[in-house]
């Protein structure tokens, strides 16, 4: 398909495409050929193309103001001579003080980007960083340092997440302790924190208990403590509700949104439940290795002064210009391998290819 950028068209801007339902749009990075009944936008003068040559190139660097910012993150692992590409040039900004959740299919590579994410693994190729922290570029100092107080990581097993010797405040100190913060003569401030930590997340009970002594629930919510200990920008954690049941996995939940509000730490959790993703204000479907949709939830008040939460979905457009349409959107109009293109005034609107022969398979 011949894209806009290659036609010698002007961009015609960047029309809004909202109120998906879900999965997976295609439009290629090079955009779809524009159908013979789609509107050509209205020639533009050098001057104006000029203008907006000079306005990208002195516009802000791609996600220069977040805090996570992934840029077309490759990360191909090769197993007994197979490559597998689990993420395919992924794109995501996470700004700072977001609380957000990555769904998507068992595959699609969620753990991957948490754990590059987190430091544990180094991408293929793209860019990514964290707080100011190249991902790519860090030597082995840079990159212990990250993840002792950058980011704090909390795994799905609950007996991953704390030392089964120690008690939670222990627990909770040893980090403090690893990075040297304040030294042995901050001892005091260090109880303190961990004292104070686990009291915010509701578990000043298990203070002097070991792991064995307490519940799936009290385990996590320690861990998260422990995650917050050296007060990371972010805190990621993989599927932390997995091993729980649903009453448990709330009050799982409710400490990270504690954390997010009460600490304004950043916070960015992959699941697979659906409360947890319900709860968050924004979630991030990714599929094939590429984020495809995501739902942006606000408070809304009405004239009654009532709050609701409002929901809506978007398909992402990556960096290349490209969108994933819907899988039961493609099925139910048997879009197979191309799309006409309608560009309208405020939207864009996406046909069934009526050939012939784009309905042989
Ligand atoms: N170390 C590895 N070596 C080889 N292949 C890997 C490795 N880690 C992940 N993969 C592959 O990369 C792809 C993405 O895996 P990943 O664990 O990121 O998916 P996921 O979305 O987290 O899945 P799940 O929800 O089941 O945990 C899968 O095909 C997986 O088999």
């Amino acid at each position: 398909m011949s894209g806009h950028g290659t036609t010698g068209e002007p961009d015609a801007g960047a029309p809004g495409v909202s109120g998906f339902s879900a999965g997976e749009v295609v439009s290629s990075a090079g955009g779809a050929a524009r159908s013979a009944a789609g509107r050509a936008p209205a020639p533009v003068s050098l001057a104006e193309l000029e203008r907006q040559v000079a306005e990208h190139r002195d516009g802000p660097a791609y996600g220069q103001d977040s805090l996570i910012s992934c840029d077309r993150l490759v990360r191909i692992f090769t197993a007994d001579g197979v490559e597998v590409q689990a993420l395919q040039g992924l794109d995501l900004l996470v700004g700072k003080g977001e609380l957000m959740a990555l769904v998507g299919a068992s595959g699609s590579g969620k753990s991957t980007l948490l754990n590059i994410l987190a430091g544990l693994d180094v991408p293929t190729a793209g860019a990514a960083s964290v707080g100011g922290y190249d991902l790519l570029a860090m030597d082995a100092k840079s990159r212990l340092r990250y993840r002792r107080e950058v980011v704090g990581f909390i795994w799905q097993q609950t007996s991953r997440n704390l030392l089964p010797y120690l008690t939670s405040a222990q627990n909770v100190v040893l980090p403090m302790q690893l990075s040297g913060r304040g030294g042995l003569r901050h001892k005091r401030q260090r109880a303190a924190r961990a004292a104070e930590l686990l009291g915010i997340l509701g578990v000043s009970h298990c203070h002097d208990r070991r792991p064995a002594q307490m519940s799936g629930g009290e385990q996590q919510r320690a861990a998260i403590a422990v995650a917050l200990a050296n007060d990371p920008a972010v805190v990621l954690a993989d599927e932390p509700t997995g091993e729980l049941d649903s009453a448990t996995a709330e009050q799982v939940f409710g400490a990270f949104r504690t954390a997010n509000e009460q600490l304004g730490t950043t916070v960015v959790v992959v699941t697979h439940d659906q409360s947890v993703a319900d709860a968050v204000h924004r979630t991030v479907a990714i599929r094939d290795g590429r984020t495809a949709s995501e739902v942006v939830r606000r408070t809304e008040i009405d004239e009654h002064g009532r709050e609701s939460v409002v929901a809506r979905e978007y398909a992402t457009v990556d960096r290349a210009g490209r969108l994933q349409l819907p899988r039961d959107y493609t099925e139910a109009l048997e879009i197979r391998r191309r799309v006409l293109l309608e560009l309208q005034q405020d939207h864009i609107t996406v046909r069934p290819d009526d050939h012939p022969e784009s309905r042989q398979d």
